[in-house]
């Protein structure tokens, strides 16, 4: 039987930095962000509809979608972030199941599947467990700066668009703290696949 892990955190918490770390154990991870991009790619039903409504304007030469320039609009204006993510997220929750399903045909013991908006998202039904990945509010505005070459208001405008991380620490079953070193967030990582027996 597998054991079904949601990782999740903030913007620039360090779920890629933990989800990293699992992998190199040889462990699976579904990953939110890479789906989302995948349906938004030319072609995809998702993306003849942000063209529809945002316009040519975001387009690239190559007409890809210029992800910084939609993040720039949509990051600013929460009624369009509602509207990219009614058009987005439907996809991204179909790519997840698949590949979840995917993982457990496999026999798979511990699928990991980060997802950013776990609980925005209200996809917690997708998991058995839930584990946090956190950082003060001061490192997350930092290493999402330093990260992403963002100005504090860039940087605030995303984190702001998403539930606080301390509102997420008491609906989540284990918690890696990772304002320390990455070796401090290694060994918080190992207590825990010990104590849900998958390592
Ligand atoms: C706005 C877009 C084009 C910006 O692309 P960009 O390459 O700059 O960022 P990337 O996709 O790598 O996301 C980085 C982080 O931003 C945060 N984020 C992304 N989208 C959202 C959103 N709609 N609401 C809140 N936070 C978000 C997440 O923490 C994510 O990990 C892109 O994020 C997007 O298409 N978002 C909508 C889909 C979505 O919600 N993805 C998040 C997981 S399903
Ligand atoms: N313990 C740490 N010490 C120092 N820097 C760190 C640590 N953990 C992560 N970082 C750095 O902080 C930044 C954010 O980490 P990471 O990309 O893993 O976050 P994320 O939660 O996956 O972000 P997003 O969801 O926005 O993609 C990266 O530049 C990463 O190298």
């Amino acid at each position: 039987m597998a054991l079904i892990v949601g990782l999740t955190g903030g913007i620039a918490s360090g779920k890629s930095t933990v989800a990293n770390l699992i992998r190199s154990k040889g462990y699976t991870i579904i990953d939110a962000d890479v789906e989302a991009r995948l349906a938004v790619e030319r072609g995809e039903p998702a993306y003849n509809e942000i063209v529809a409504f945002f316009g040519k304007e975001i387009l690239l030469d190559d007409q890809q979608i210029n992800r910084a320039k939609l993040g720039e609009i949509i990051f600013n204006d929460e009624e369009k972030r509602q509207k990219l993510n009614s058009i987005v997220h439907p996809d991204v929750r179909r790519r997840m199941l698949n590949k979840r399903e995917e993982a457990i045909h496999k026999g798979e013991k511990l699928i990991i599947m980060d997802i950013p908006l776990l609980f925005e998202s209200k996809l917690t039904g997708m998991v058995e467990k839930v584990l946090l990945v956190y950082v003060d509010e001061q490192t997350q505005l930092q290493r999402l700066m330093e990260r992403n070459q963002f100005t504090e208001e860039e940087a605030l405008a995303r984190i702001r668009s998403q539930m606080p991380l301390k509102d997420k620490v008491p609906l989540s079953d284990a918690i890696i703290n990772n304002n320390g070193s990455i070796e401090e967030t290694e060994a918080q990582l190992n207590q825990i696949l010990i104590d849900w027996k998958v390592m």
